[in-house]
């Protein structure tokens, strides 16, 4: 037989064999390579899907479904996919493993994103990290939050704690709100940086400093308001619950109370003195109004609200424990002495860090961080995740397992005094600041403020509460952190130690 022929005919053979495997193959890449489920999760309702399992709490109703699901789950809120992870594997997986893919912003519909240069103007809201987020995050550490940064405003924070002491010794015996002290003392400390000048006072309800204070509280709960647009975007116009025009007129409203001092600075610039603050640096670099206006308002925003609240839930935890404020007093008394506390005594006093750790623990100004946004498809311990998912991380619920720590629901500093865990995000069963690309910029301030005040408000102050109430009333189990700010602010009264 001719070798072409025999050839030929093979050829033939083989197309039609492969043809006829085709369909096999189909099947069994089907069968074999189809990529992996969902987390799972609740079962979801047609066209409200999980809605009606959120509520007001929703780190604590996801930390129950998390129970009954597992440690990544999903659920769907209107069109929204939720993923939700609630373990440290799980949220190492998401934080570090696929940090690439899931470090992008969820953007609520109440950001007024319609800005279409925010993405490229912000910190918090930049949907991707991008080139901008990045230069804005170096600027922010090279300019606040490096070492050599955070050494030159020692002086300033040492200032405002005093000023806040001072305020304190006129109050004495009289009912003050812990939250409302800290916030304006931390207010102070970030404006001085930013504009080498206060915006807040502790008695300024009305004025600049009173705006400022008020905006920023309202722009915080906003952000945690369920927003019905971001569910069905088909709504977004409709904004029923007029969330979106109260949050874009907030956005609007703070930097008006610096822009007196933009517009001096920028007339002003040829003849300045040599003191060089934050906004100084913004316009050495050729920044716009717009983009030092993002950048200010976001770091305010960021910071005041959840250093502020951080030492009102551990002075809340103190007054209930009373035998930790004796041992944190007793170490006090033993390092500083009869003097101020000073931020050199800090690395020294390691039942207050101790109890500031536990109060981050139990208590995380960001249960579930900042919503995070799947920026392209994954795969995560089996499952996948789709892009343009929302993602949480539920470190509340991690603060609570009791697989991960002993008697997780009481107050114990204890803990944390034998122990190298810190929250630096290298540690994924306590990540209060995050951890991963998008880990908080101002954890070295937090970390420095938070014990600088408590210790203060401990070492020169005794504390009561106002007569009608007792201790075993601070249930602060399922309260939520804005609840607690808005509808039952901690109050307290000083008495100055002798
Ligand atoms: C006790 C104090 C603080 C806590 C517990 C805290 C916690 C957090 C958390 C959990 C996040 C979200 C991380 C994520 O998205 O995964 C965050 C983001 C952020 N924080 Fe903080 N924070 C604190 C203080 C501050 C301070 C003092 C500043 C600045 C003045 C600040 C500025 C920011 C900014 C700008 C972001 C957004 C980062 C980004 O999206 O890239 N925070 N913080």
């Amino acid at each position: 037989m001719d070798p072409d022929t025999v050839t030929a005919d093979i050829s033939i053979f083989s197309f039609l064999y492969a043809l006829l495997l085709l369909p096999f193959l189909v099947i069994l890449k089907h069968i074999f390579l189809k990529p992996p489920p969902l987390p799972p999760g609740p079962y979801p309702w047609p066209i409200i899907g999980n809605l009606l399992q959120m509520g007001k709490n929703p780190h604590a109703k996801l930390a129950n479904l998390a129970k009954l699901h597992g440690p990544l789950m999903s659920l769907r809120l209107g069109t929204q996919l939720m993923v939700v992870a609630s373990s440290p594997a799980a949220a190492m997986e998401v934080l570090k493993t696929h940090d690439r893919a899931l470090s992008g912003r969820y953007l609520s519909s109440s950001v007024p994103v319609k800005n279409p240069k925010l993405n490229h103007l912000s910190i918090v809201f930049a949907k991707d990290c991008n080139t901008n987020w990045k230069n804005l995050r170096a600027i922010c550490r090279m300019e606040l939050f490096s070492g050599k940064a955070m050494e030159s405003q020692v002086e300033l924070r040492e200032r405002k704690v005093t000023e806040l002491v001072e305020f304190l010794a006129t109050k004495e015996g009289e009912v003050v709100k812990v939250m409302d002290l800290v916030f304006t003392t931390i207010c102070n400390i970030l404006s001085n940086k930013f504009f080498s000048m206060d915006l807040c006072d502790f008695e300024d309800e009305g004025r600049v400093g009173g705006a400022l204070k008020d905006l920023i509280h309202k722009n915080a709960e906003f952000g945690a308001t369920p927003n019905l647009s971001d569910y069905y975007p088909i709504l977004g116009g409709l904004d029923i619950q007029g969330i979106n025009r109260k949050a874009k007129e907030m956005f609007e409203r703070i930097p008006t109370t610096w822009e007196d001092i933009l517009k001096e600075r920028r007339t002003q610039r040829s003849n300045r003195s040599s003191h060089r603050d934050f906004l100084e640096a913004l316009l050495e670099i050729g920044f716009e109004d717009d983009q030092i206006n993002q950048v200010i308002l976001e770091l305010f925003s960021a910071g005041a609200e959840t250093s502020s609240l951080t030492v009102e839930w551990a002075m809340a935890e103190l007054i209930r424990n009373q035998d930790a404020m004796d041992k944190l007093r007793g170490e006090l008394r033993q390092i500083v002495g009869e003097s101020p506390v000073r931020e050199s005594h800090l690395p020294r006093l390691p039942y207050l860090q101790a109890c500031v750790k536990e109060a981050l623990r139990l208590h995380p100004p960001a249960p579930l961080l900042l919503p995070h946004l799947a920026a392209e498809t994954c795969q995560v311990m089996g499952y996948t995740i789709p892009k343009d998912s929302q993602i949480f991380v539920n470190i509340w619920a991690m603060a609570r397992d009791p697989k991960i720590w002993d008697d997780p629901l009481s107050f114990k500093p204890e803990r944390f005094l034998d122990s190298k865990l810190d929250f630096k995000g290298n540690d994924f069963e306590y990540i209060p600041f995050g951890a991963g690309r998008r880990i908080c910029p101002g954890l070295a301030l937090g970390g420095r403020q938070v014990p600088l005040i408590l210790a203060t408000f401990v070492h020169l102050f005794g504390w009561s509460l106002p007569g009608n109430m007792d201790s075993a009333q601070l249930d602060m189990e399922e309260w939520l952190v804005i609840t607690l700010r808005k509808e039952q602010p901690l109050r307290l009264v000083p008495r100055v130690r002798k």
